[in-house]
């Protein structure tokens, strides 16, 4: 078989349908959703931990196809996004918000159905807060928009936790400043080096509205109270040492990527080495973070 038909195995609709949810964001939207609810006592039945996470991500999809189907007109003015399938012009506007609804209808019914009422309505607020209150209202308004909208992002693992014990307790509350506090960092080190992108677009991100300067001490700033609360279940009691100590050092090792970017003065992309070594490391991060939160719960 060639190329050429190996490419095109599946039809080029459902190829785009699938790209309407961000799959590759997704992964780590599903992994930390999965920890949460791995690492809550629990006696869930697997196939209804499989169902709970399984919401999650198609909740999580169904957000970011709205998401895209709301601003295909600024997706079509970046180089980054100008490809999606809306902007590219190989899907109708409308299927898309369909499948969109859909998912996102969908998934918070399935959850309330296999989980419980508590983790379907925080499912449900989530995708409300990352269309409704990150894409609608903030993200086209003020430079604090990811700070406030990247709460949506958060909550996964509280998700998880609830699915699994129908409560919301201290470790997942954590887990979720962990990831609210991790966003700004996260997302600032990649804006400044895609930051004519969203000029372009009129979309105004920190680096854009405040600067480059502004925008690093932002970057250290939210990093330290990130490690901090990342380590903090171990002296709290609700994780063991094997979380404390690796969490402890992946923490230590963000901050220091993000006093590098601090300390950095470039304003071109050819000298944004640290701001693309921490955009990197944020995502290995939280992989790393919620991995061995799960291994510290089993072992
Ligand atoms: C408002 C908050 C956030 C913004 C604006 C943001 C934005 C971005 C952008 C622009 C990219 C780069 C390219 C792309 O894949 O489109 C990216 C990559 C990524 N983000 Fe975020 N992000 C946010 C929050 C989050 C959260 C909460 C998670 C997961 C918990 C996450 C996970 C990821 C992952 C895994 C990647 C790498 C994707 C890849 O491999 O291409 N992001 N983010
Ligand atoms: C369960 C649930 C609803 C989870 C939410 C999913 C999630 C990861 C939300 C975080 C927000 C996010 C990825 C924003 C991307 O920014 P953008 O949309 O501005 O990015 P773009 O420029 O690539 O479109």
């Amino acid at each position: 078989m060639s190329t050429a038909v190996q490419t095109h195995e599946l039809p080029a609709d459902w190829r785009d349908l699938f790209a309407l949810t961000k799959p590759r964001v997704m992964t780590l939207v599903v992994f930390t959703g999965l920890a949460g609810l791995l690492a809550a006592p629990t006696t869930m039945h697997p196939v209804l931990a499989f169902t709970a996470v399984l919401c999650i991500a198609l909740g999580a999809g169904g957000a970011g196809a709205l998401n895209m189907w709301y601003e295909a007109d600024l997706d079509a003015k970046m180089k980054r996004t100008a490809k999606r399938p809306l902007p590219g012009g190989r899907l109708d506007p409308q299927t898309a918000f369909q499948f969109a609804v859909g998912l996102s209808a969908g998934s918070v019914v399935l959850m309330d159905l296999a989980a419980n009422h508590l983790a379907a309505l925080i499912l449900a607020f989530s995708i409300f807060f990352y269309v409704g209150i990150y894409t609608v209202w903030l993200k086209r308004r003020t430079p604090q928009n990811i700070v406030i909208g990247g709460a949506a992002g958060a909550f996964p693992p509280l998700i998880g936790w609830v699915a699994a014990t129908g409560k919301v307790e201290l470790l997942p509350v954590l887990l979720f400043l962990n990831i609210f506090l991790w966003t700004p960092p996260h997302f600032w080190a990649l804006s400044l080096f895609v930051k004519t992108d969203y000029a372009n677009a009129g979309v105004p991100m920190l680096p854009v509205v405040a600067g480059f300067e502004s925008t690093r001490r932002q970057i250290a700033l939210y990093s330290l109270p990130m490690a901090a609360v990342a380590i903090a279940p171990w002296p709290l009691g609700l994780t063991g040492p094997i979380y404390g100590v690796v969490a402890s050092l992946l923490s230590a090792y963000f901050v220091f990527l993000s006093l590098r970017v601090l300390a950095n003065k470039a304003t071109e992309p050819a000298g944004m080495g640290p701001e693309k070594a921490l955009f990197k490391f944020s995502i290995l991060y939280q992989f790393a973070i919620f991995g061995v939160l799960v291994v510290d719960r089993f072992l």
